[in-house]
Order: C-alpha cells, then sequence, then structure tokens
C-alpha cells in the first residue's frame, strides 16, 4: 500500500490518512447497497465501524481538522453545539466536540453536544433532545453522509422546533449525488441535497472528502473493477452542483 501522504498528494495528510483508515478498516464497502432513497449504490459508508478508539479517533480528528481549515477561511462561522442526528450521528459528533476542545481549548471548550431520540422518552427527563439544549443555539449538525436529503430534513426540522438556529452541516461523505426523482436513471445531472441545504439555508456544508477523493485513493489502494462500478455509479447519478 503506498504512503498514505504520497498517495493524496493533493488533499490534505489528514484526508488523506481519514480515507485510507475508512478502506483498511473495512468502514467503506463495497458490493450491492439499497440506500434509505432505495438507490442501488455500489458502494456504502458504514459509519457505525467506527467503533474502536483508534478508528473514532480518526474520524473526529479529521472531522475536527475539517472544521478548522474552514474557519480558517471564514472567520465569522460560529458555532455553540454539534448536533449529531440519531443514531450513528451520536457518537460522531460527541468525539468531535471533544477532539475540537483538545485541539483549540481556548476556542472550543465551552462547546456542547446534543442528539435527538427516535422515539420521545415519556418518563424522567422526558422530551427528545438529549445534551445541551438548543433555543437560542447556532447549531452545527454532524453527520456521516447525505444522499437524498431526508434525515438531514429531519434534523433540521428538529433543531429549528427546539428554537435553535442552524449553523452548518459538516458529513465525513460527501456522495455527490442528486437528489432522487422520476428521471433519475436517465444520468442527467440534478442538484445534490447537499446543495438544496446551502442554497435554502445559506449556510456552509462542509464534508472530509468527497466521492471523488474516494474514487481516486481507490486507484491507489484499491480494486479496479471497484473503481469502475464507482464511477459507473457516478456518471449515472452525480449531482450538477
Ligand atoms: O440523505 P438520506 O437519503 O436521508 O440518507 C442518509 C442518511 O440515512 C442514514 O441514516 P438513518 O436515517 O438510516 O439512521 P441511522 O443513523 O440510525 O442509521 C445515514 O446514516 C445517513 O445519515
Ligand atoms: O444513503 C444512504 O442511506 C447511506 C449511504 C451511505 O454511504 N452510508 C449510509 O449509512 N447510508
Amino acid at each position: 500500500m503506498a504512503d498514505t501522504q504520497t498517495a493524496r498528494a493533493h488533499i490534505p495528510a489528514y484526508k488523506a490518512a481519514f480515507l485510507q483508515s475508512c478502506i483498511t478498516g473495512g468502514v467503506l464497502k463495497f458490493g450491492t447497497f439499497e440506500l434509505k432513497s432505495k438507490r442501488i449504490s455500489p458502494y456504502f459508508f458504514n459509519a457505525g465501524l467506527f467503533h474502536r478508539a483508534d478508528l473514532l479517533r480518526s474520524i473526529s480528528t479529521a472531522y475536527a481538522q475539517s472544521i478548522r481549515d474552514y474557519l480558517s477561511t471564514d472567520p465569522n462561522f460560529q458555532f455553540d453545539v454539534l448536533f449529531g442526528p440519531a443514531y450513528k450521528g451520536i457518537p460522531l459528533a460527541t468525539a468531535t466536540v471533544d477532539k475540537l476542545a483538545q485541539i483549540d481549548p481556548d476556542r472550543f471548550e465551552g462547546l456542547s453536544y446534543s442528539f435527538n431520540r427516535k422515539e420521545a422518552k415519556d418518563h424522567g427527563e422526558g422530551g427528545n433532545i438529549v445534551g445541551a439544549p438548543l433555543k437560542g443555539k447556532r447549531v452545527l449538525i454532524v453527520d456521516d453522509v447525505i444522499t437524498a436529503g431526508t434525515a438531514m430534513k429531519e434534523a433540521i426540522d428538529i433543531i429549528r422546533k427546539e428554537g435553535g438556529e442552524l449553523a452548518g452541516v459538516i458529513v465525513a461523505l460527501d456522495r455527490m449525488e442528486k437528489m432522487p426523482a422520476q428521471t433519475d436513471d436517465d444520468g442527467t445531472p440534478r442538484p445534490s441535497a447537499i446543495g438544496e441545504v446551502r442554497r435554502q439555508y445559506g449556510v456552509p456544508v462542509l464534508s472530509i472528502i468527497t466521492l471523488d477523493d474516494l474514487i481516486d485513493g481507490l486507484r491507489e489502494m484499491g480494486d479496479e473493477d471497484d473503481i469502475k462500478r464507482l464511477e459507473g455509479y457516478k456518471a449515472r447519478y452525480r449531482a450538477s452542483d
């Protein structure tokens, strides 16, 4: 396997390291997968597999670095809470709060996490939100991927219903694909759900890596047939934005 730095010279080292840990850690799977949107994909990013300490550290470091990279281009970008949509977003947001505070305590020691329950709790403290209350807070959503955007719309609705303000979104992988529609199969590019969030809410939507980064990475450390299938999928479902 090629060295991370040389293999992915045109993306920052932390992104290359993250991509490598996704491939070697088996988080990126290749085969045939039905997505939440019912689209059939030749690859799947299973964020639930970041369960081991080294893998969790690799993804929280990559989120934290991506956020810091973006902050260096937009110092006005501000947020009080990282929100992890249930379920897979929960450990991702929680670990990233800790990582940001470790990397930059002056700025992030007061940062909080929050997440939703999929089913409301009707006893004890009750309610749908665990962690920091969102009322009056600027909220950055941390999730694994956005495909059709259904899960992201739900998360944004929860934040607004709780009285929070959406500050931005960060996902691990930008699948670079169009939202589903009747004409899904004709290969015509259409807008992505990520682009829709940017346009509709006027907030940054960041990603650690993109499908293009993944395809490039596979050229160094993957299988040729997987690359062909990913390129075919991209040609069919690529977004216009
Ligand atoms: O953009 P979409 O088409 O909505 O799909 C993407 C989302 O769907 C999955 O989560 P899911 O809602 O299945 O919840 P989970 O985290 O409990 O697996 C996945 O983890 C993404 O967050
Ligand atoms: O679109 C999805 O449902 C989806 C795609 C993916 O790569 N990973 C995931 O957990 N869900």
